[in-house]
């Protein structure tokens, strides 16, 4: 049986997509250790949704992330209106959300962030830690 078979192609896309975002941030930030997937999830945001300031490793359990990455897959005005991304501190302050965009940000207090509401349409990412 080949590889293609056993697994759609679209799992193998997915890991080799989340392999060179991870070697991606291990360059930016000049990590010392090879970082590992913590965890990929598909997120579809509707309206009313929102999420206050935090930071991604803000549970004892999420301790273990170092890094987060958020790929857009939609865009903001043209496909959802409201959830624009901001930081606490730092530049840029805000970033408006555009397909095939990805965002990389410590998972510490160092980076601070939230989601402002979204007011209409569907607000799609695909998130990831590292
Ligand atoms: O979707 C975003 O722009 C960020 C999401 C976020 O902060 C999170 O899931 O922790
Ligand atoms: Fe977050």
């Amino acid at each position: 049986m080949s590889y293609f078979k056993s697994k759609p192609l679209h799992h193998f896309m997915a890991s080799m997509w989340t392999e060179r975002l991870k070697e991606k941030i291990e360059k930016t930030f000049e990590c010392e250790f090879e970082l590992f997937i913590e965890f990929t999830c598909l997120i579809s945001w509707c309206r009313g949704a929102r999420i206050g300031w935090h930071s991604d490793d803000n549970r004892l359990y999420l301790k273990q992330r170092d890094f987060s990455a958020v790929c857009y897959l939609i865009s903001y005005a043209k496909d959802f209106k409201g959830g624009l991304f901001r930081f606490h501190s730092g530049e840029p302050a805000t970033v408006a959300p555009s397909a095939g965009n990805v965002i990389m940000y410590t998972a510490d207090d160092g980076d601070i962030h939230s989601v402002d509401e979204i007011t209409d349409g569907k607000r799609l990412t695909l998130a990831m830690w590292f």
